[in-house]
């Protein structure tokens, strides 16, 4: 830690009174407001004016299980917000876990650790367990597929075939839905298999005694179409799943008919009640979702045109799926130049339009707005998490 602030004081950014601050303080924020620096241009700053609180007492408050889901564009800074948030939780006493769901996983090397192979691992470093889980793309595809192989139209079709009736399914062709999710479209079954991995991830935190011991979840989700894809699977496999169960019983009541008529015996009932099964946890699931006294989506952006644009088409989503969304990250925010560096001037300009959307856009003004600024060192192993996490959740 103390190299780390070492490195962080030598931040081209300050000067050498302010550096020795930054030493003493440990926050670039607390650096920022006490020295408020001029702006290289005269441009309009919307830093001082808005709420610069994340409101990190309410979500600390309470021993029921909480759970908060960051989520926004590629690169922005998803993952070290997670992972420090999840670090700020296990140090206020909570027992926590921070599972990534984005195929292209970064939290092994945001907290330094190996986390490959889909099991939860224990995290070093902090005042209470803290674990930490990568889903398995692999793994869960995997499991999809052999799920729906399972209850889908390929394993009605050998029950059927095995009576010597398969004809009756191919009859049934407006209703191809275990072919849909054996061969989905391209892109289609990785979200679905890593949706249906964190669906019944969540499950099993929810259900398990294992897991009942854990306060916090914080979940670090993938990039933006992922996840809206995700927040509504539980939905669509709803529908998909009374599809096949209605697709089941239209075979049902065929076979009763042909074994009527040919004096055969009656078909096993499987699948059925694991289907109904699943389609119940798929409703836990979305009900989760959406209650704002346990979940909250948090999204992280940078202070750029693009991607503030992307970050309210995700807000506009969510609220859409009426999925609970009230704070706003703005990550790897510059601070004013105090040299003459043209480069750095331009950017911060770029930055203050940037922000100026912010109060104009209709989604993204009514969120709580929370400022984290570029740091200058890579954000990497728990006291670099814990330095910023100190900074943002305030
Ligand atoms: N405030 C910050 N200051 C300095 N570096 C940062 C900051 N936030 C994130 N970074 C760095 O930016 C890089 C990307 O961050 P991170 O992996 O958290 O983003 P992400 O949105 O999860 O990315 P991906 O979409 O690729 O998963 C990392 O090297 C991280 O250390």
């Amino acid at each position: 830690m103390a190299s780390l602030l070492h490195r962080l004081s030598k931040s081209q950014f300050y000067t050498p009174k302010m550096r020795t601050n930054l030493l003493l303080n440990s926050s670039i924020h607390t650096l920022i407001n006490q020295y408020p620096l001029k702006p290289a241009l005269p441009v309009r700053s919307i830093v001082t004016t808005v709420e610069t609180i994340a409101g990190f007492d309410e979500m600390v408050s309470g021993l029921q299980r909480k759970y908060y889901m960051l989520g926004g564009k590629g690169g922005v800074g998803k993952t070290s917000c997670a992972a420090s948030l999840a670090v700020k939780f296990a140090n206020h006493g909570h027992p926590t876990i921070v599972v990534s769901t984005d195929p292209a996983h970064s939290l092994s090397d945001s907290l330094d650790q190996d986390l490959t192979g889909g099991i939860l691992v224990p995290v070093q470093g902090v005042d209470s367990p803290l674990y930490a889980l990568e889903v398995n793309p692999e793994k869960a595809r995997e499991e999809f597929r052999s799920a729906s192989q399972q209850h889908g139209e390929g394993g009605v079709k050998n029950l059927m075939d095995s009576m010597g009736l398969g004809m009756l399914v191919d009859q049934l062709g407006d209703l191809k839905l275990g072919e849909l999710l054996d061969t989905p479209p391209p892109g289609l079954d990785e979200a679905i298999a890593i949706s249906k991995a964190m669906a019944l991830q969540v499950m099993e935190f929810v259900e398990s005694q294992e897991y009942s011991r854990f306060r916090r979840v914080v979940f670090d989700t993938a990039p933006t179409g992922h996840t809206l894809r995700l927040l509504s699977l539980p939905d669509f496999l709803d529908a998909s799943i009374g599809k096949m169960m209605k697709l089941k019983k239209k075979i049902a009541s065929a076979t009763a008919a042909l074994k009527s008529a040919f004096g055969k015996g009656e078909p096993q009932q499987d699948g059925s009640d694991k289907l109904e099964q699943l389609r119940e946890r798929m409703a836990k699931v979305r009900d989760l979702f959406h209650d704002p006294e346990t979940t909250e989506f948090v999204i992280v952006t940078i202070p750029t045109v693009m991607a503030l644009s992307e970050s309210s088409r995700l807000c506009s989503s969510l609220r859409k799926e009426k999925v609970p969304v009230q704070r706003l990250i703005v990550n790897q925010m510059i601070p004013p130049s105090v040299s003459d560096c043209k480069f750095c001037a331009m950017k911060w300009k770029d930055q203050m339009r940037a922000l100026d959307l912010i109060q104009k856009d209709s989604e993204l003004a009514k969120l709580k707005l929370i400022q984290s600024p570029l740091i200058d060192v890579e954000i990497r192993g728990v006291p670099a998490l814990k330095f910023m996490g100190d900074i943002i959740w305030k």
